[in-house]
């Protein structure tokens, strides 16, 4: 004989009556092909955290499968792209008629990226954290894609602190009126002639920008070049000593406190077509066992909140 199983989320009363906000699920294991501009689609290992609201005062639950059911169809039938991720919003809200008008994802995942190095040649992966966050409120699709972009950071303090020690060791070694080119240039290349080094560190840029609501396809590319290129010293893959030649004369010429990458930052992305963008820079200090951070965002009502 065969009974009907029971089905808590239509039959049992809530505990306790009243709307969610968001209900759903974190972490949820997906493997995906991540589509975007100017790269090959790519297979990446990611995690979802799924969610819908819950309107109905009285109702017990929301339908977790079905939630789930819907990015499953997204890992194994599509890629990822603005439209299909506003399909699954769509069929979240779809099949929680009556119980919810608003759904959201959050998809993270890393990609690996193929990049140049910078005079040699050569090639490496670096991997990148990337988060899309997508919303449908009321009919509304809002997409947002997020990126971790680490690079180094020189101290300008600590360069003008550097130098002097050099130049007063070069005016104790060479007294004399005039000096002779070829045993200042001997000199400069002891580690007496650069007795000290301005202090760098490993430091990320978290950005996050709202994709304007026309958006056909993600290019994530595009925003870590323009990162990269906005700050010049992005962590290498492939190094040779030509690269980390060129790497030392970057950082001695793009000096920088997390001021100096946060103001960088936002007048790029101001002159970007993204709806909005946040920035949260972090200089994980060599100096302090404390971080340097600044925030940006564009500012505008309603919009991100540094
Ligand atoms: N709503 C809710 N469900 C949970 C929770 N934890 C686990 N679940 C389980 O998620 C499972 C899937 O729920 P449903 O989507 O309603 O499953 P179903 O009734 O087989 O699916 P439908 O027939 O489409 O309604 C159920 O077995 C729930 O017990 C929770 O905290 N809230």
């Amino acid at each position: 004989m065969q009974t009907t199983m029971p089905d808590i989320a239509h039959s049992a009363d809530a505990l306790q009556t009243g709307k969610l906000d968001w209900v759903g699920m974190g972490n949820i294991e997906l493997p995906l092909l991540f589509a975007s501009k100017g790269l090959s689609d790519t297979h990446v290992t990611a995690k979802a955290d799924a969610f819908v609201n819950l309107q109905k005062e009285d109702a017990k639950g929301i339908h977790m499968s079905r939630l789930f059911l819907a990015l499953d169809t997204l890992s194994c039938e599509q890629s990822l792209t603005p439209k299909t991720l506003t399909q699954v919003l769509d069929s979240f809200i779809s099949s929680h008629q009556d119980l919810s008008n608003a759904a959201k994802v959050s998809i993270h995942f890393e990609l690996p990226l193929r990049r140049q190095s910078l005079l040699s040649q050569k090639q490496g992966w670096k991997s990148y954290p990337v988060t899309v966050t997508a919303t449908l409120n009321d009919g509304v699709a809002r997409i947002e894609l997020g990126v971790d972009v680490t690079y180094s950071s020189t101290c300008p303090c600590s360069a003008a602190l550097a130098r002097q020690l050099i130049q007063n060791a070069f005016a104790d070694k060479f007294q004399q009126q005039t000096v002779d080119t070829k045993q200042v240039h001997a000199w400069l290349g002891t580690t007496e002639g650069v007795l000290a080094t301005p202090h760098s560190q490993r430091s990320i840029a978290n950005i996050k920008v709202l994709l304007a609501s026309d958006c056909e396809e993600f290019d994530i590319l595009t925003l870590i070049n323009q990162v990269e290129n906005e700050l010049k010293t992005p962590v290498q893959a492939a190094v040779k000593r030509e690269d980390e030649q060129e790497f030392a004369r970057l950082n001695g010429q793009n000096l920088m406190f997390c001021e100096d990458a946060a103001r960088k930052l936002k007048a790029l992305f101001n002159q970007t077509n993204y709806q909005d963008f946040f920035v949260k820079i972090n200089h994980y200090e060599s100096l302090h066992a404390h971080d340097a951070v600044a925030y940006a965002v564009k500012g505008i009502d309603q919009g991100y909140k540094a």
